[in-house]
């Protein structure tokens, strides 16, 4: 959307604090959500703000999701949050190069009594795994490792996400340091370049959801 000089329109005020932090509180989770969020912090591996997978749950229930992929499993927060949005036979399909996570993540899921059917977690680099996985198959593709593999990770999703569907980057802003010119340094440079190629992909309609570390979701064409 532009002003009428033909630029973007700018800011209308600064982020209300209130209504985010209203947003980030407003999401309660259930008692397997809160083990895994247990387990993460003794890992010390970060998950999704309560309020991102709700998100995440409420996209894969729009898109009736029966095939999620997933890049940075972590300890299976964000994972819970899309299996409860998904169909109920749906799988996700997971990516974490640590075992240890993998392992949590098992626990994770088990905790949540979901059948293991339901889930199939690749250990592995995703540069390695994701060209093995199929192009236009998937329904929802999360992007949450690290922003420097971002644009490589986006443009995998972009390739296997079926027509209709919607692919999300968490920390797709870095934490907002995509809007300052002055910022080059390579995360940074890789969060823009990852958002680039999202907003110049003619199939796609994306937004910038400013929850938790920043989502950036798009849906492809159908
Ligand atoms: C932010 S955490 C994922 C959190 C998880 N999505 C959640 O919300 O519960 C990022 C994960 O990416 C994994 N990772 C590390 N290097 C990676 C890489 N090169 N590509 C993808 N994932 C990587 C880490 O092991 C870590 O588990």
């Amino acid at each position: 959307m532009t002003d009428s000089e033909g630029g973007p329109h700018p800011p209308t005020a600064s982020p209300d604090s209130a209504l985010i932090d209203y947003a980030e509180s407003a999401i309660v989770e259930d008692d397997a959500l809160l083990a895994a969020r247990d387990r993460a912090d003794e890992l010390g591996a970060s998950a999704v703000a309560p309020a991102v997978g709700a998100l995440l749950a409420l996209l894969a229930r729009t898109c009736d999701a029966h095939a999620v992929v997933e890049i940075g499993t972590g300890v299976g927060v964000s994972g819970l949050w899309l299996l409860n949005g998904m169909a109920a036979d749906g799988v996700l399909t997971t990516i974490d190069p640590e075992p240890e996570h993998h392992r949590a993540a098992r626990q994770s899921f088990a905790g949540a009594d979901i059948a293991p059917g339901r889930t199939r977690l690749i250990n592995g680099a995703p540069r390695d795994v994701l060209p093995r996985l199929a192009d236009e198959s998937y329904d929802l593709v999360f992007v949450d490792g690290p922003l420097i593999d971002h644009p490589r990770h986006v443009t995998e999703a972009i390739r296997m996400l079926r027509p209709g569907g919607v692919v999300v980057v968490h920390n797709a802003t870095a934490d907002g340091a995509v809007a300052d010119p002055a910022r080059t340094d390579p995360p940074v440079a890789a969060a823009r370049e990852a958002a680039l190629l999202i907003a110049d992909d003619e199939r796609l309609l994306p937004v910038v959801i400013p929850l938790g570390a920043g989502v950036l979701a798009a849906t492809k064409a159908r």
